[in-house]
């Protein structure tokens, strides 16, 4: 029987990790960590790695007319037991470091750029905007990353360019603008606006581009509620919302600009965010997560 410890580890996130399965093959592992202003809390969600790894895979199948994905199997016996469900068999790429940001909101740091500059990524958008406007069209606001704990920092078209070579920034913008077109379409379909999304690409043995990592979960994306949708203002974040509200109650007790560690989350809190996670994987899928996997 495989166990996890079997497979050397070669990434890890806040809250994901990456282990080494052959010279082909990796484990795309997600954890039940969550967090919250720029924070890994103490308190896990149950189920999130399992919720946000069913809603990874229904995107890939979706979008495989769309790209090629990393994506081999959810449900191989080279998934060890105790991460079923959570963890899924990839190919290994040759990972592009820039992290393709597409926006058709205005908010989080494109907003802080645009009020700033009147531009996000170098591409100029109207007067006008302001919080959660929709903007005239999407746009691609790509980032490179950063070390764990620090922000990704917004770069323009020409320095992704001048990092990855034209070509291969060209269709990075393309896929990326073109795929989360699909996404937000099916999503609105679902009563969801998709906000923006952050995708990672790779590039195969036959020098084709691969979509990779996760794909349009509440940790790369921001989904809001379509109904109650009034720019002007923030929108709730449709998953970690009861998180954050309760991180800034008297209740908690915490500042998020001082120096100390979020507190435990109160078990309501949750179980009402896990809710959540389901609640938004079934109405995107309209699948039944207790399907899965
Ligand atoms: N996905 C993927 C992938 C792939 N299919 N092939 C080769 N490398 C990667 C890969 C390596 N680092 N990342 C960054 C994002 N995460 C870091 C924490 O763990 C999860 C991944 C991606």
């Amino acid at each position: 029987m495989t166990v996890l410890a079997d497979y050397p580890q070669v990434a890890a996130g806040k809250v994901r990790e990456l282990y080494a399965v052959d010279d082909d093959l990796l484990l795309f592992v997600a954890s039940d960590r969550i967090s919250a202003y720029d924070h890994v809390l103490a308190t896990p969600i149950p189920d999130k790695g399992r919720v946000l790894t069913a809603m990874s895979v229904f995107w890939f199948e979706l979008l495989a007319d769309e790209i090629g994905t990393h994506l081999v199997s959810a449900d191989d016996p080279r998934i060890p037991d105790e991460v079923r469900g959570r963890a899924l068999l990839v190919r290994k790429l040759r990972m592009l470091p820039v992290e393709a940001v597409a926006r058709g909101y205005l908010t989080g740091s494109g907003l802080i750029d645009y009020d700033r500059t009147g531009e996000v990524c170098g591409v100029a958008l109207p007067p006008g905007l302001f919080e959660s406007s929709k903007l005239p069209e999407p746009i691609f606001t790509p980032a490179t990353k950063a070390a764990i704990g620090e922000h990704d920092e917004n770069v323009t078209y020409d320095e992704v360019a001048a990092l990855l070579g034209e070509e291969d920034a060209s269709r990075v913008r393309a896929a990326t603008l073109k795929i989360y077109l699909r996404a937000a379409e099916h999503a609105e379909s679902r009563g969801l606006i998709l906000a923006d999304t952050k995708f990672e690409f790779g590039v195969d043995a036959a020098g084709e581009l691969v979509l990779a990592d996760e794909v349009l979960t509440p940790d790369s994306s921001r989904f809001w509620p379509l109904e109650g949708y009034e720019p002007g203002r923030p929108q709730p974040s449709f998953d970690k919302q009861f998180v954050r509200n309760w991180l800034l109650s008297p209740e908690a007790g915490w500042d998020r600009h001082g120096e100390l560690a979020p507190p435990a989350l109160p078990d309501h809190v949750v179980e009402a965010t896990r809710l959540r996670y389901i609640e938004a994987y079934e109405r995107i899928t309209g699948r039944a997560f207790a399907d899965w996997p």
